[in-house]
């Protein structure tokens, strides 16, 4: 157990098994007890209830419930104690700033989604990842960087914004479901995309990012383009990315993809958070059976292969393509269904790996050669 400053105002006697207790509750996403995680930041106690305050470091408040249950639990053991009082809070860590690009005002972390390959379900599953996030408590941006098929704001069911400017250079952002969210697709016409150039295209998104009146952010997540060519690799340098989410499905040719991806990503020094496997498998709603149509295991081995995480695993299933194609993706049209709750699995595992990089003092990234 790591020492503590002592901001506890608990007896000697009394300050030790609580601390003990107390860091054998084991964080499930930082693998850490909960003090050495560094998330009890306060203790009191007042006749026989003891204060608690708690602050993760990674948005998780559909968790909250459970873990108070059990930490009152382990705490009731003691004779000293006879009731829990739980205040929870949340707050990131500072972004550790490895890349060229400036902070961007307002946002702590910019978490890039990418695939490799196109229609793998990327879009998709960075909308629900970003509501899902702000389902557990983050204060939550979406960009739409993805030139070639620019999908959220249909997906949100903002297509009718347009982006104003009262100064001339900021431009303001949409509102939708909780999130800010930004798009390509509001300055782009027709095909205007097709001809856009790496550098362009690149220099026109960071100018997007950095020229939008965002609030207070936790997290932007930045729909990709699709690919790993030019215009993928100069825009991780734009703009200073703290970690990247790589979906694919499970079919060799998407995986082939993803690798590309996760090499590139490697070479701009930006982590890989993890992989999602997206249209993992079919429920037959009759039977209940399993059918894994695109291969099986095609995202756990890539991440076997580069030693990432791979955050979750998402069923293809037709109310996630009819909640996003009407503006209304599963995290808020579903929120306590199976799929919804894997969506915000996914986003606690890739946010606490944020924290797990920000608690190292140097990154290591694994270089390959392909
Ligand atoms: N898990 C899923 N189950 C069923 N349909 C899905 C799932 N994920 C995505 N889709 C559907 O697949 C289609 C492509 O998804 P999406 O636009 O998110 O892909 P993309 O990878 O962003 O594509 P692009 O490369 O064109 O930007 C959409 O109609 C979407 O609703």
């Amino acid at each position: 157990m790591s020492q503590q400053p002592n901001p506890f105002k608990l007896s000697e006697t009394l300050l030790e098994p609580v601390l003990t207790i107390l860091n054998q509750q084991i964080d499930p996403y930082l693998d850490k007890g909960l003090i050495d995680a560094n998330i009890v930041t306060s203790l009191d106690i007042e006749e026989k209830q003891l204060q608690l305050g708690l602050c993760y470091p990674y948005p998780c408040v559909s968790q909250y419930r459970d873990r108070v249950m059990s930490i009152t639990k382990a705490l009731a053991t003691l004779p000293e104690i006879d009731e829990v009082a739980c205040e929870i809070d949340f707050k990131p860590p500072t972004a550790v700033m490895n890349a060229s690009a400036d902070k961007i005002k307002n946002i702590e972390h910019v978490i890039a989604v990418s695939s490799g390959k196109g229609g793998v379900g990327k879009s998709t599953t960075a909308v629900n990842f970003a509501l899902a996030l702000a389902a557990e408590g983050a204060r939550v941006g979406i960009l739409d960087a993805d030139i070639y098929g620019p999908s959220i704001p249909i997906m949100l069911g903002i297509e009718d914004f347009r982006p104003t400017s009262a100064d001339g250079v900021m431009m303001s952002a949409a509102h939708a479901h909780g999130i800010t969210a930004q798009s390509i697709g509001f300055m782009i016409v027709d095909d205007q995309a097709a001809v856009w150039r790496g550098p362009m295209a690149a220099g026109a998104l960071g100018q997007l990012i950095k020229e939008t009146e965002w609030p207070e952010l936790d997290y932007l997540v930045v729909d990709m383009p699709p690919g790993t060519g030019d215009i993928q690799l100069s825009l991780s340098q734009h703009v200073p990315v703290s970690g990247a989410v790589v979906v694919t499905t499970p079919q060799d040719i998407a995986t082939a993809d993803a690798k590309k991806g996760i090499s590139m990503f490697n070479k701009v020094n930006i982590p890989v958070l993890g992989i999602v496997e997206n249209m993992s498998f079919y429920l037959c709603p009759e039977c209940g059976n399993k059918d894994h149509i695109f291969g099986e295991d095609g995202g756990l081995n890539i991440a076997k292969r580069y030693n990432v995480p791979l955050l979750g695993r998402l069923p293809l299933n037709t109310q996630i393509r009819d909640e996003a194609d009407s503006g209304n993706p599963t995290v808020v049209a579903q929120p306590d269904s199976e799929v919804s709750n894997l969506y915000k699995s996914i986003a606690r595992s890739a946010t606490s790996q944020l924290v797990k990089i920000a608690q190292t003092d140097t990154i290591s990234i694994e270089i390959t050669d392909e």
